[in-house]
């Protein structure tokens, strides 16, 4: 699902700024599989998730997805490619403060008008945040973000999934429901690699593979 092949990458590569975040970087996620990917904080867990995701483009080497080369897509490509294939759950969310929850649950559905209106009610309800349904998310705590962020990345069933830290803003309880539905959704062979220093997660065990980043390299 997911190739890795000698991928560096390079901020501000050029200048007197440049600095190398990845650092010859490959791997290899097989379809199916959950991974973890963990390393201290700076190490490149989310530099490296949004380079799967197209976000970036690396400085050096290819990543492929599902044989997909997206990374050397343009932009417009990309963006339709991560829609139907790929749910990312951003660290700082991303999500839009002015639209309410439900809005943003369903933002990913607009492009190509499908009706989740049902299932974003549904997965509202199993976390604990359908009250809050019409509230504009500006209004949330960081933990009820982090929920909505959970459920907007899973809206359009993504065979792909990317969670940065998906747990960091939970309490544990909270944090073993969207284990338990990871669980569920692992057993309908979707691929998921999550980025994470929670202790839960780790302990979780529920993974194949454990990927241990440091300085910007796989250790
Ligand atoms: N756009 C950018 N420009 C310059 N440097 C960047 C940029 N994005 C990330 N970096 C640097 O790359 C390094 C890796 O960052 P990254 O966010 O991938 O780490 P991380 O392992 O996800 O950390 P955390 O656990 O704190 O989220 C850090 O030193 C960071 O400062």
């Amino acid at each position: 699902m997911i190739q890795v092949k000698n991928v560096s990458k390079i901020f501000n590569e050029g200048t007197p700024k440049a600095f190398t975040a990845l650092d010859d970087i490959s791997l290899h996620v097989k379809k199916g599989e959950v991974s973890l990917l963990k390393g201290i904080s700076g190490s490149g867990k989310s530099t490296l998730l949004s380079l799967f995701a197209g976000l970036y483009q690396p400085s050096k080497g290819e990543i492929l997805i599902d044989g997909e080369a997206i990374s050397q897509y343009p932009e417009n490509f990309a963006s339709r490619f991560r829609r139907n294939n790929i749910g990312f759950i951003f660290q700082k969310f991303n999500l839009i403060s002015t639209l309410t929850v439900l809005e943003n649950v369903l933002l990913p559905t607009l492009p190509d008008d499908i009706d989740k209106l049902e299932e974003a009610m549904e997965l509202l309800e199993l976390f604990n945040i359908s009250s809050k349904t019409n509230v504009e998310v500006k209004h949330l705590s960081g933990g009820e973000q982090q929920r909505v962020a959970v459920i907007r990345a899973l809206i359009n069933d993504p065979k792909l999934i990317l969670a940065d830290e998906p747990t960091a803003n939970l309490d544990q309880a909270l944090s073993i429901k969207i284990l338990d539905y990871f669980e569920k959704i692992i057993n309908q062979e979707k691929t998921l690699v999550i980025a994470t220093h929670d202790p839960l997660l780790l302990e979780w065990g529920n993974y194949e593979t454990c990927f241990e980043m440091k300085n910007g390299k796989l250790l």
